[in-house]
């Protein structure tokens, strides 16, 4: 945690037995005039998917970004509150942003590889992070490994990552997270765009995720919200209106929203 920031110290002990890792309290985000996340507040649990559920534009992708401050880099975005993280507010100025995004990554909606091989995707972060040639190797062999993916690309490693297809594109850039070894992956509809076989290997890989990391996914598909998530939090219109374990959720909500939109009465 050192990295994060240069005043707190965390309490070893503590971290080990908290099962919330992170904790937004009263974060509020507004672009502009528009305020996009009201008050919300939530608990994620360590070693858990936590799956974001909601109609469009109720602000769970903002929501998703302000945990590792990919809002800094949109102008008009303004976050308030805390995001806790163990002992720290990664909110605050203090903060090594670039050590936080390492620690909690992210895999967007749409696959973004580097126009670079496969291999130089993996190793282009390690390179950034200092990390000693040595190890590239065994990194590259073992994020491919945790993302399923290695068996097939361990021989077209040199080879561009554009002529991978989408499915294996998206897992190319969850091994990329993996690489630097992340306590939290944030997840943006990472299987939107994937036909129906390679939204099943991510979907796969997400539950696989689980032991070694605490997983947030947003997600449009409740289907995919109920097969992998432990817990659900349904967002409407900028606010967070419950967050459950997943089977209550989609069979027992405790919010009439949260039911009418389960049941395709409206988003
Ligand atoms: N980069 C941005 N600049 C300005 N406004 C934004 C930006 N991104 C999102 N918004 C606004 O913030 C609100 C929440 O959008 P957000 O993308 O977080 O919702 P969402 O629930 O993730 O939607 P979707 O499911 O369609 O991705 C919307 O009113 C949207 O127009």
């Amino acid at each position: 945690m050192s990295t994060l920031t240069v005043q707190k110290e965390v309490e070893q002990t503590e971290m080990m037995t908290a099962p919330t890792l992170l904790k937004a309290e009263d974060i509020n985000i507004y672009y502009g005039e528009n305020h996009a996340v009201k008050n919300l507040n939530l608990a994620v649990h360590r070693n858990e998917i936590l799956a974001l559920i909601g109609p469009s534009g109720c602000g769970k992708s903002t929501f998703l970004r302000s945990i590792n401050r990919m809002n800094d880099l949109i102008p008009s975005a303004r976050v308030t509150g805390n995001m806790m993280y163990e002992e720290v507010n990664l909110l605050s100025d203090d903060v090594n942003v670039v050590a936080l995004r390492k620690e909690i990554g992210m895999v967007f909606q749409k696959a973004n590889p580097f126009p670079k091989s496969i291999y130089d995707n993996l190793t282009h972060g390690l390179r950034f992070h200092g990390v000693p040639k040595k190890q590239w190797k065994d990194i590259v062999e073992e994020s491919l490994t945790k993302a399923a993916l290695w068996d097939e690309v361990k021989d077209r490693l040199h080879d561009s990552a554009l002529e991978l297809s989408g499915g294996q594109q998206q897992r190319l850039c969850i091994a990329r997270t993996l690489a630097l070894k992340p306590e939290v992956i944030l997840l943006d509809e990472p299987a939107s765009a994937l036909d129906p076989i390679a939204t099943a290997k991510v979907e796969e890989l997400m539950i696989e995720l689980k032991k070694q990391y605490t997983v947030v996914v947003v997600t449009h598909n409740m289907q995919q919200a109920s097969r992998v998530s432990d817990r659900t939090a349904f967002f409407y219109n900028g606010e967070l209106i419950e967050t459950n374990p997943t089977e209550k959720l989609f069979s027992n909500p405790d919010h009439k929203q949260t039911e009418a939109y389960i049941s395709g009465r409206f988003g």
